[in-house]
């Protein structure tokens, strides 16, 4: 992002949830975003994701100025390069959890069977294997959001953006999704981004950025190696 603004609101009521804002995501890295609430977290990961329109600057994902792109062009950029994983689950309450997670292969035009094969792998890695034919209504909400994180992988995008993907799960179940994110979805030409206030998950960021008021305050390194992470598992 370049010079990214977005404002809310007009007049006395005008908010500037991102102001001005410069930030850059490499690919193979996880990078975690922090900040009080209210700072402009959602905002820029919805920016990012081309969900919500600056109201200036750049906006580059992958080489596609996504801010010059007409809203269909963009429905299918999002479709073809980016999976989300918003504090709403979104599940659709009349299928499985199994045809959920099956939904964005099945609006690629895959068959039907084939598409539901793998989304149980996909609730495998997510460890629901054995809620694969249970509806929404039965699963527990720290169950509903790893079946909405199963659903974001299963395209294999290459970026993945979160909104508090560990908020409904207990400390292990966190770290074993950050563990999986990094272990299956993060590769050279790959990234993901996380918002998150759960320091448990701090180990597994490669860099961590602090947002204040609309901006980024400092992006640093993580001091947390690959081999600490492995301590703590
Ligand atoms: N649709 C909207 N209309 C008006 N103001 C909004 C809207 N969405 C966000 N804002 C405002 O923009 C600012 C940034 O909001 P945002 O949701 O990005 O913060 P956040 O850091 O994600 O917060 P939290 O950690 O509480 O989720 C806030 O002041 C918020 O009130």
């Amino acid at each position: 992002m370049r010079g990214v603004t977005r404002l809310f609101g007009v007049g006395t009521t005008e908010v500037h949830a991102l102001d001005n804002v410069d930030f850059n995501v490499h690919t193979g890295e996880l990078l975690l975003l922090v900040g009080p609430s209210g700072c402009g977290k959602t905002t820029l990961l919805s920016v990012l994701a081309g969900i919500l329109d600056a109201t200036s600057g750049d906006v580059d994902v992958f080489g596609t100025r996504i801010d010059q792109l007409s809203q269909q062009e963009k429905t299918q950029f999002r479709r073809d390069n980016i999976g989300f994983i918003f504090q709403q689950y979104n599940l659709l309450p009349t299928l499985t959890a199994a045809e959920n997670v099956a939904i964005p292969l099945l609006i690629h035009k895959v068959d039907f069977e084939e598409a539901v094969a793998k989304a149980r792998v996909y609730l495998e890695k997510v460890g629901l294997a054995e809620r694969a034919d249970f509806l929404p209504s039965q699963l527990s909400g720290g169950q509903q959001q790893r079946v909405a994180i199963a659903r974001a992988l299963i395209t294999e995008p290459r970026l993945i953006v979160c909104d508090e993907p560990t908020a409904a799960l207990d400390g292990e179940t966190g770290k074993m999704i950050l563990e999986m994110f990094r272990s299956t979805a993060l590769t050279s030409d790959r990234a993901i981004v996380v918002v998150t206030h759960d320091s448990r998950i701090f180990p597994y960021g490669d860099r961590i950025a602090e947002m204040l008021d609309g901006r980024i305050l400092s992006i640093h390194q993580n001091e947390f190696t690959p081999a600490h992470r492995a301590f703590l598992l």
